[in-house]
């Protein structure tokens, strides 16, 4: 497959690349690599799949399989992704004390392949913001974060000047910008269509403009880190040298290994690391990370008067007190009917949070209660922090999971009656409710699998399916 490439992109890219401009081209008619990471609280790593080399989680696959046909996928035990992307990883472990509890943003965070990375990444004390201006996506952003099943996230649908109002919140904030999708030409064409000179220029002003919007948000001393999926010097190299010029910024090199194959640029002081999929085996990338060397303080928060979060009643909170692992480490909410476990030693600011910020999911959502009655949710499901002890699970086959991620009936022979944690391989998938010789499917509509299963479920193609687990 060639690519017909725009005319002016070719001649920027000759210009960048000079000699390597050749090999450059040929691996853009190449087929797109396909990777994965694994979300190691919840599945092993694979043995027999070939490690992407700047991560501790990711695997690349030989082919593209069916991911709605795994299971393991929808259960929140691996998180489909470019591999480039991936080098964030290297990025927060070598810039910021990953072991310290931080107030982490990622402040362009739909669908959430790096929403999920930085949440196993951080420690279990520190808190996690994912924000997404685009409600829909934000909406996509909260149902990949409560599969994957760490209660530390917020998801927030903000725009980039109402987190700047935050002044000095964060230890760390990622910025992974809406840019022109250069690098994104080979696995998505459509992003071709709409390249052209005058976009890449909105693309770089606009990107300037979140920057500024955040900047006041970083606390001095904190880590930014930029990154795009496009080539050109104006969304990138060019960002950093004029943020570097206008706010006290300075550069944060990271150490590559030679076989990685990434390219590192300087311009004004600032580095960045460059990602071509004619050195690399993954899409285009470009990521910088850049100390906040002064700036405001946080203010320091107070108890409201009035509180935003109603804490659940004894009574309440008597209801769930096993279902989740460590209770103490929780402060359980309710909003509406829903109670809510929210990581407990956060409490001030997440009340400066959900005060400020259109929140669309935080912590796990635990329970409906109802006259005294508690109804697991599905985000608690497919929390990291169930206690295994709290329900039994209802170990299923791979049809019988799919019919159940399809929403319809199934069977489960030997539990008793009441909620069912139905799981495949282990992984939790959803709750099941057990009524004498029937079970009541409660996956979410909304979640379920849309495509038909007929064809899936025959025999010879069932026994042909991909899952990771038996990688
Ligand atoms: C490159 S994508 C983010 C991908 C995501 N970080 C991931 O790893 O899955 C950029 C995101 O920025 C959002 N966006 C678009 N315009 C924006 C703006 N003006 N300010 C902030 N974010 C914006 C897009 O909706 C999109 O979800």
């Amino acid at each position: 497959m060639s690519l017909e490439l725009p005319v002016s992109f070719q001649t920027r890219m000759q210009t960048q690349l000079g000699e390597a401009y050749p090999a450059f081209a040929e691996a853009l008619a190449q087929p797109s690599p396909t990777s994965v990471r694994v979300n190691q609280a919840k599945m092993p790593l694979p043995t027999t799949l070939l490690a992407v080399p700047w991560t501790q989680t990711g695997f690349y696959l030989s082919a593209r399989p069916s991911f709605t046909l795994d299971p393991m996928f929808h259960g929140g035990a691996y998180y489909v992704q470019e591999a480039s992307s991936m080098f964030l990883e290297q990025a927060l472990r070598q810039s910021v004390d990953l072991s310290q509890p931080l107030a982490v943003l990622d402040l362009c965070g739909a669908p959430g392949g790096k929403s999920t990375h930085i949440a196993s990444l951080l420690s279990e004390d520190s808190l996690l913001v994912a924000n997404e201006v685009i409600k829909p996506r934000a909406n996509i952003l909260a149902e990949n974060i409560q599969k994957w099943g760490s209660g530390n996230v917020v998801v927030t649908n903000n725009d980039p000047s109402h987190i700047g109002a935050l002044t000095g919140f964060f230890d760390v904030m990622v910025v992974d910008a809406p840019c022109s999708g250069e690098g994104m030409f080979r696995k998505d064409p459509d992003a071709m269509n709409e390249w052209s000179e005058a976009n890449v220029k909105l693309c770089s002003e606009r990107q300037r403009r979140i920057l500024m919007d955040v900047w006041e948000a970083l606390k001095p001393g904190g880590v930014l880190i930029y990154s795009t999926c496009t080539y050109n010097l104006e969304e990138n190299e060019e960002n950093l040298a004029w943020l570097a010029r206008q706010q006290d910024a300075e550069a944060i090199t990271l150490q590559l290994q030679p076989d990685w194959g990434v390219t590192q640029t300087k311009l004004e002081g600032m580095h960045g690391y460059r990602f071509y999929p004619h050195q690399t085996q993954g899409e285009g990338f470009f990521l910088a990370a850049v100390g906040k060397t002064d700036g405001e303080e946080a203010r320091t928060f107070k108890k409201s008067k009035r509180p935003y979060l109603v804490p659940a009643s004894k009574q309440e909170k008597a209801l769930v007190q096993d279902w989740l692992k460590e209770p103490k480490s929780w402060e359980l909410v309710k909003h509406k009917e829903v109670l809510r476990a929210l990581p407990a030693n956060w409490m001030l600011e997440l009340e400066q949070l959900y005060e400020n910020l259109r929140v669309v999911y935080g912590g796990i959502e635990v329970a409906e209660v109802m006259k005294n009655n508690a109804k697991p949710l599905p985000a608690l499901a497919l929390s990291q922090h169930l206690s295994p002890d709290a329900f039994p699970l209802g170990e299923v086959d791979l049809a019988t999971a799919l019919k159940f991620l399809h929403r319809e009936d199934i069977s489960l022979e030997n539990s008793a009656n009441g909620w069912v944690l139905v799981s495949f391989q282990g992984v939790p998938l959803g709750w099941g409710k057990k009524l004498q010789n029937r079970v009541n499917n409660h996956y979410p509509k909304e979640w379920r699998i849309r495509m038909s299963l007929d064809e899936a479920l025959k025999p010879e193609n069932l026994a042909n399916l991909f899952t990771l687990g038996n990688q």
